[in-house]
């Protein structure tokens, strides 16, 4: 995976989006998205997700502010840009009763740019590219939602793409499904491929994404790499001995506040802002009492601990 220095894929400065109900769906939304990064758009439903997306790809007129996709400006670049762009939102149209490779043979000549005489071959590679080779003359009504949301995105991927945008990708997949898109996502990824996906489910974004942004009510909280985001952010000291009474007396009297002490198992937190208190002094000072120590960790923040810390609210993942 290559995060380069160059201009960045996605940008976009105080994009703001008011419907014509009065509905402030955006609100002065300022984006960064590094080329080769796979950039997850994290938020709860409603907070303005896809009307960003839209705007992005300029189906949707910003009421303010301006969008860059590759470098150019949107939606002036459309038609310049957006062949470079493969986009999946709002689900896959298929023809149920079209075989996967007939969809893509139909969805390719939709496209007057693209050569019939290399149709064929283009039509296998995106099937190959999506591991959907084998059930290629399936139809695509019998298909699992996770193989119609390959399909999508095969669909999408007809042509070299720098950049694939892949609205809510997962939504409504089994677990099975969603390990499908994550891998081909990571394949895509190490291809030079960056990826941007929506998803109000903060462990899939974890799972998946270098980068992220999180977005609540229209407003952007946060963006960065997932790492920053998630952590430091307070880590959990954990221990595993089967001396957990001695453990937990030998922390708390290292400073470790909020000791617990389970069956063979010790947690706490790191004295904050000490710079003396080096995790691997902690474990000296427990094997010097003669505590016996299997596993010794810092447990790093969740992007979800990140996201209650911004709002000071749990993250809604209804619907
Ligand atoms: N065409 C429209 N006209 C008026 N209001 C709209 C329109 N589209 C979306 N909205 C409103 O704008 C807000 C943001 O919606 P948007 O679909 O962008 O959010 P989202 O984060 O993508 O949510 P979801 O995951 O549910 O799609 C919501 O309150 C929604 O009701």
């Amino acid at each position: 995976m290559v995060v380069s220095g160059g201009a960045p894929v996605i940008e976009a400065r105080g994009l703001t989006k008011r419907y014509r109900g009065g509905q402030l769906a955006v609100d002065g939304l300022d984006l960064v998205v590094p080329e080769g990064s796979v950039f997850g758009f994290l938020g709860p439903n409603g907070s303005g997700k896809t009307t960003t997306i839209r705007m992005l790809l300029g189906l949707v007129e910003p009421t303010a502010g301006a969008a860059r996709l590759l470098g150019r400006p949107m939606p002036r670049a459309a038609r310049a840009v957006l062949p470079q762009v493969g986009a999946l939102i709002e689900g896959p149209a298929q023809y149920g009763f079209l075989s996967g490779r007939d969809n893509l043979v139909r969805f390719d000549a939709t496209d007057p740019t693209a050569d019939p005489r290399t149709r064929a071959a283009r039509v296998e590679a995106a099937l190959g590219r999506v591991g959907l080779g084998a059930a290629a003359d399936k139809r695509a009504k019998a298909y699992s939602l996770g193989m119609k949301q390959r399909l999508g995105i095969a669909a999408a991927l007809l042509r070299p793409r720098r950049l694939l945008v892949l609205d809510e990708p997962t939504n409504g997949l089994d677990p099975q499904g969603m390990r499908e898109i994550r891998t081909l996502v990571r394949e895509l990824a190490a291809e030079g491929t960056t990826v941007f996906l929506s998803s109000h489910l903060l462990d899939e974004i974890e799972q998946v994404c270098t980068h992220a942004a999180v977005m609540a009510r229209g407003r952007l909280l946060a963006q960065g790499p997932v790492a920053e985001l998630s952590g430091p952010a307070r880590g959990r000291l954990a221990v595993t001995t089967p001396d957990a009474a001695d453990a937990a007396r030998v922390l708390a009297e290292h400073g470790v506040t909020g000791v617990e002490a389970g069956e063979g198992r010790v947690s706490g937190d790191l004295p904050a802002g000490d710079p003396a208190a080096d995790p691997a002094d902690l474990n000296a000072a427990l094997v010097r009492a003669g505590v016996r120590v299997r596993a010794f960790g810092v447990e790093r923040g969740t992007l979800e601990d990140a996201f209650v810390a911004l709002t000071g609210e749990g993250f809604d993942v209804a619907g």
